[in-house]
C-alpha cells in the first residue's frame, strides 16, 4: 500500500485514510488503484465488518488531482479511457461493498471526494465541512461519478449541481441527501462511533445485502415480476440462514442476538 492511504483496524471496524493532506486529499491513479485494492481486500476479510472512510488534514479529499488530470490531456484517448475505468472501478467498488461504508467528511470534498461520499451507505458531515461538483467549471464533467451522485441526491439537484459547479455547505449538503448527518467539528468522532454501535447491533448479513437490496430494486425497476422474485428469493434465503435465525430467536428470547461473521 502506498503511503498515501493508511487503513486502521480497530476491533471489527476498518479505517481508511486518505493521505495527501497537503494536496486535500486529491487522489492521482496511484492512490486511486490503492484505495481500489486496499477496498477489495476489506470487502473480502472476514474479520472487518465496517469500512469508514476518511481524510487526513484539512479535509476529506479535493477530488482528481488536478495536475495529473492536466499531464493526461496529452496522453492517447485510450490511456484516458482506462484512466476513467479505474475511478470507476473505484466508485463501484466502494459502492458494492459487502459490507456497511461511512464517510467522514470535513473540510473539502469535491468532485471524486463528492463521488467518494455518495458511494458510501451513511455519510456523516463536520458543520464547516465544504462541497462541491466543480467539474463544469474545469471544462470537465462529473461522468464517472454521475450514477452514484444522482442516486444519492436525485436528477433534478443533480442538473444544478452538475450544471454550476457551485460550492455548497454542509446543511445544503444534507438538504440534498448527500450527507445523512452534520455535527460541529468537535463533535464528529463522537457522531461515527455513535452510528458504528448502531451497526454494530444489526446483522452483518442482513446489514451486507441491505445494499444489493437497493441496488436491485434500482436496476429491476418496472420489472415488477422480475423484482419480487428476486426479493422474495433473498427473503427466503435470509430466513433460513444462521443469522435470520438467531434474530428472530433472539427477539422472542428477550435477549440480544450473538452475531456470527458475515462470511
Ligand atoms: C472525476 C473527478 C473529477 C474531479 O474530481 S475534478 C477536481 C474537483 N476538485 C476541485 O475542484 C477542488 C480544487 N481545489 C480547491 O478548490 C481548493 O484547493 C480547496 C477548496 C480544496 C482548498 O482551498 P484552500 O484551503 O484555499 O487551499 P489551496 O491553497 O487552494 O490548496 C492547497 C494546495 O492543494 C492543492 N490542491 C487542492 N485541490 C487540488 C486538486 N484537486 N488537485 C491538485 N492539487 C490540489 C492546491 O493547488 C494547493 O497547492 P499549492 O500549495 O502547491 O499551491
Amino acid at each position: 500500500m502506498s503511503n498515501a492511504l493508511r487503513v486502521d483496524h480497530d476491533g471489527a471496524v476498518a479505517t481508511l485514510r486518505l493521505n495527501r493532506p497537503e494536496l486535500h486529499n486529491a487522489f492521482d491513479a496511484g492512490l486511486i488503484a490503492s484505495l481500489t485494492a486496499t477496498l477489495e481486500a476489506l470487502g473480502a476479510d472476514p474479520a472487518v465488518r465496517v469500512v469508514v472512510l476518511a481524510g487526513e488534514g484539512p479535509s476529506f479529499s479535493a477530488g482528481a488531482d488536478l495536475q495529473w488530470m492536466r499531464a493526461m490531456a496529452n496522453a492517447s484517448q485510450e490511456e484516458n479511457r482506462q484512466d476513467a475505468l479505474a475511478l470507476a472501478r473505484l466508485m463501484r467498488t466502494l459502492d458494492e461493498l459487502p459490507k456497511p461504508t461511512l464517510a467522514r467528511v470535513h473540510g473539502a470534498a469535491f468532485g471524486g471526494g463528492v463521488g467518494l461520499v455518495a458511494c458510501c451507505d451513511i455519510a456523516i458531515a463536520a458543520e464547516g465541512a465544504r462541497f462541491g461538483l466543480t467539474e463544469s467549471r474545469l471544462g470537465l464533467l462529473p461522468a464517472v461519478i454521475s450514477p452514484y451522485v444522482i442516486a444519492a441526491i436525485g436528477p433534478r439537484q443533480a442538473r444544478r449541481w452538475f450544471a454550476s459547479g457551485e460550492h455548497f455547505d454542509a446543511a445544503t449538503a444534507q438538504r440534498i441527501g448527500l450527507v445523512h448527518q452534520v455535527v460541529a467539528a468537535d463533535a464528529l468522532d463522537a457522531a461515527v462511533q455513535a452510528q458504528l454501535a448502531l451497526l454494530g447491533k444489526a446483522g452483518p448479513v442482513a446489514t451486507a445485502s441491505a445494499k444489493a437490496l437497493v441496488r436491485d430494486v434500482l436496476a429491476l425497476g418496472a420489472d415488477r415480476d422480475a423484482l419480487d422474485g428476486a426479493n422474495a428469493g433473498l427473503i427466503a434465503a435470509l430466513r433460513a440462514s444462521d443469522e435470520g435465525r438467531e434474530g428472530l430467536s433472539a427477539f422472542l428470547e428477550k435477549r440480544a442476538p450473538r452475531w456470527m461473521a458475515a462470511h
